[in-house]
């Protein structure tokens, strides 16, 4: 029988032991402090941004959220995260993404500090993953590794096929994989034969965005499946409701699956507050 992977639970788990590490970093003088950039009025954003400051409330993390409108020029936000860059009571800065239109993201992402990047967005950050050498490493690829962590355990010569090339789950987690010695097959949209590229898998990651695309028959027995999608789709009873990328329902004979919701997303907050720590801790270093 499928494992149903209880992401919620976890991430407790891991919260629970970053509010520890908060009230050491407290004693000695230390408040974490996230700082979140919204700019705009998406509503799924403001739903995220508002779930972010409530779990660093749960676990004695300050946070200042700064709610720009939409029309704020470039120039403008950029001026912000110079402050947040400046201000030493501020350990982590994030920028919600998408940003409008109009802003240039990857222009701004890269003028946050990277020791303040808790995303792990930054050019610093990325080539840091990519030769395995520390710095602040993306939360939804540390969640996704976290949770494989307490599923499989040791990675090593595990076939992983990861569907999907973003900079912000695909090639990051793929970079932790190989880090870990797993054989790594990378695949996106104009991957040839995908059914059969992730039925050899032992583990598949999948970050698509597209309702149900792994079906039953492209998973082998005994698989694990990560399902990173959050795609919002409406029942014909016309409710709405958030679907992963994965066809859970035909998941039987697999290992493992993690649930959407309930899976990667309540891991991606849980390390968001683990990397907002880390990079506190790291001030006290010097
Ligand atoms: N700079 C930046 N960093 C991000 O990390 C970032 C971002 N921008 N923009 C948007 C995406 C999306 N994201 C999610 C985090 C948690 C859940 C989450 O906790 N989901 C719950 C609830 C899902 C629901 O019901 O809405 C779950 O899957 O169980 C979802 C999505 C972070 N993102």
């Amino acid at each position: 029988m499928v494992d149903l992977i209880d992401g919620r639970a976890l991430a407790r788990h891991l919260s629970d032991r970053t509010a520890e590490d908060v009230a050491r970093l407290r004693a000695k003088g230390v408040a974490p402090a996230l700082a979140v950039v919204l700019v705009g009025n998406d509503p799924a954003s403001q739903v995220y941004v508002r779930r972010k400051v409530a779990e660093c409330a749960k676990v004695g993390i300050r946070s200042c959220e700064a709610a720009l409108p939409r029309e704020t020029s470039e120039a403008d936000l950029v001026a912000l995260i110079e402050a947040l860059n400046a201000d030493p009571s501020i350990h982590g800065i994030l920028v919600q993404l998408p940003l409008p239109p109009t802003i240039d993201a990857t222009r701004v992402l890269d003028r946050i500090a990277p020791e303040k990047d808790v995303d792990g967005f930054h050019p610093v950050n990325v080539g840091r993953l990519s030769t395995g050498t520390g710095g602040l490493v993306p939360c939804t690829p540390l969640g996704i590794m976290k949770l494989l962590d307490s599923i499989v355990g040791d990675l090593r010569g595990r076939d992983v096929v990861v569907i999907g090339k973003s900079n912000i789950v695909g090639k990051p987690v793929a970079m932790l994989l190989l880090e870990r010695e797993a054989t790594v097959t990378v695949t996106h949209i104009e991957t040839q034969n995908l059914p059969d590229i992730a039925r050899r898998a032992d583990i598949i990651v999948v970050a698509a965005g597209s309702p149900h695309l792994v079906r039953g028959f492209w998973v082998k027995e005994g698989a694990v499946v990560i399902d990173v999608g959050i795609n919002r789709v409406t029942d014909p009873d016309g409710r709405a409701r958030i679907v992963g990328d994965v066809a859970t329902h035909e998941m039987g004979h697999a290992r493992a699956v993690t649930p959407v919701p309930g899976g990667v997303g309540p891991m991606t907050i849980a390390c968001l507050l683990s990397n907002t720590v880390a990079a506190a801790e790291r001030t006290t270093r010097g």
